[in-house]
């Protein structure tokens, strides 16, 4: 048996996972806000998520993988102050929220796909929750822990003993420091559950509630649809480095005040890729690359994702156009490699336990792949190797089983001596057939007989 080891951010250790409920394992991955399109950064965060929940099918567990969409509330600032990003993002596309938050959702959706990121079990949007979101903040409001203000319902930190205990935040410090215009909010940290639609202004997503047409604040979606598809405690939740001190522990207080659980057993972070040494890629700087950036610069989208797999998740990377050139490079001797080896036989038990140790490791995916070249280089045959790769490939995620080297151009003259030598073959005349074979090998070709018809293609060390 060798355990599985992921660094929780809550407790801040290194714990041995086993499931709540073998064999399967509940996780949630906070999902893209959709007024835009995801940058690689965020995409950095949904590759290490994807790694999580591949290493966890490799152990053995079934995964009931959770993604939201936040299509509503999320605030330009998170002191719940400024516009809601997909009412600003809709007026600078001159299109209605609802169209860019069905726009930006496909999109997003065809970047993992372009990354072979496995798909979520279920996809929740927030629009589609709101009854939910209003219960769960009743169930808040009935346990003591909100307030009213003129602009919303708000979340009072003060009464939640354990508030910010997964971001360590000092709040003395923060209550001290609190030198910006908290507005009508009581703390700090106090965070709206539910905001009121401006009065002199109509908003496009705006719903009735107990307390006033509006709509839910960010933070209440991922409490309210984890609780209904995970229950109010499951074994995983994931986000990016930015949610701990915030989101995530805005999520936690809420599910701890209607439930009196912490959400989950463990917390783990992904963290940030940053265009240069400190400066975090990011949709409002405006410096950001797409996925569709890296393709019209001639890479394939796998590229990018080995180039994550050469980092441990939990230290920020920097990206640089050299990084992804060596990643490419890699990728295509990996490829070139499997695709030569021919046909699986059975795989190195060996090089499979070495594999299961590292990504166990608290996903060590540097050590996997240096694993994945010391099997490349080995003197192991190469059915063997091809088992093993194909293996390590669940994990890996690069696809090798469906990469096809690229279709060659054969010039004319050689597709017309082998129109000829067909020709020459139902014809009987087998001599000229062999000359017009010969004549194709000397210009560095080879013809090979299928079912389907002659194949042609350039001859190795040509
Ligand atoms: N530079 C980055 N590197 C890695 N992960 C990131 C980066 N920026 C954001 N993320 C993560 O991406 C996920 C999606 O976040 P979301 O769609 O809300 O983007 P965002 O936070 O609005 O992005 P931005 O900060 O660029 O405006 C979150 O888990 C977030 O933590
Ligand atoms: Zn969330």
């Amino acid at each position: 048996m060798t355990p599985l080891v992921l660094y929780d951010t809550y407790t801040r250790t290194l714990r041995e996972f086993q499931p709540l409920n073998p064999p399967e394992v509940g996780m949630y991955t906070c999902g893209p806000t959709v007024y835009d399109y995801a940058h690689i950064g965020n995409l950095r965060t949904y590759i290490f998520e994807d790694i999580l929940k591949r290493v966890l099918l490799y152990n053995g567990f079934s995964v009931k993988h959770v993604m939201n969409i936040t299509d509503v509330g999320h605030l330009t600032s998170d002191a719940d102050t400024g516009e809601d990003k997909m009412e600003a993002g809709a007026r600078r596309a001159g299109k209605t929220a609802w169209e860019i938050a069905e726009y930006y959702t496909e999109e997003f959706r065809k970047d993992l796909k372009r990354l072979n990121i496995l798909e979520p079990t279920i996809w929740c949007r927030a629009t589609d929750h709101i009854q939910e979101q209003i219960d769960f903040i009743r169930c808040i409001e009935e346990m003591g822990y909100t307030y009213r203000t003129s602009d919303g319902i708000y979340f009072d930190t003060s009464k939640l003993p354990s508030y910010g205990y997964l971001g360590r935040l000092d709040i003395e410090g923060l209550q001290a420091g609190a030198r910006i215009d908290m507005g009508e909010k009581r703390h700090p940290t106090d965070f709206a559950l539910w905001k009121f639609s401006p009065k002199d202004q109509k908003r496009q997503m705006e719903w009735d509630s107990p307390w006033g047409v509006g709509f839910p604040g960010w933070h209440i979606e991922c409490s309210a649809m984890s609780a209904k598809y995970l229950g109010p405690f499951f074994d995983i939740h994931c986000g990016g480095e930015d949610h701990i001190t915030v989101h995530h522990t805005n999520e936690i207080a809420q599910t701890e005040a209607c439930y009196g659980t912490r959400l989950a057993n463990f917390w783990l972070h992904g963290y940030f890729l940053q265009l240069d040494e400190g400066v975090k890629m990011s949709k409002s700087s405006g410096k950001f690359l797409r996925v569709e950036s890296l393709i019209e610069e001639g890479y394939d989208p796998l590229a990018y994702r080995m180039f994550c797999l050469n980092a441990i998740y939990r230290q920020k990377l920097n990206f640089t156009w050299d990084g992804l050139d060596g990643a490419a490079k890699s990728l295509d001797r990996l490829r070139n490699a499997f695709y030569e080896w021919g046909a699986p036989g059975e795989p190195d038990p060996a090089y499979l336990q070495k594999f299961l140790e590292v990504i166990n490791d608290d996903l060590n995916m540097p050590r996997a792949m240096a694993l994945t070249w010391d099997l490349v280089r080995s003197d192991l045959p190469n059915e063997v190797k091809k088992a093993t790769l194909l293996d390590f490939d669940r994990v890996l995620g690069l696809d090798l089983a469906n990469w096809q080297p690229p279709e060659e151009v054969i010039p004319d003259e050689i597709l017309r001596l082998v129109e000829l030598r067909q020709q020459a073959r139902a014809e009987k005349r087998w001599q000229d057939a062999d000359t017009l074979r010969n004549q194709i090998a000397a210009a560095g070709y080879e013809v090979m007989d299928t079912p389907q018809g002659p194949k042609v293609k350039r001859r190795r060390g040509s």
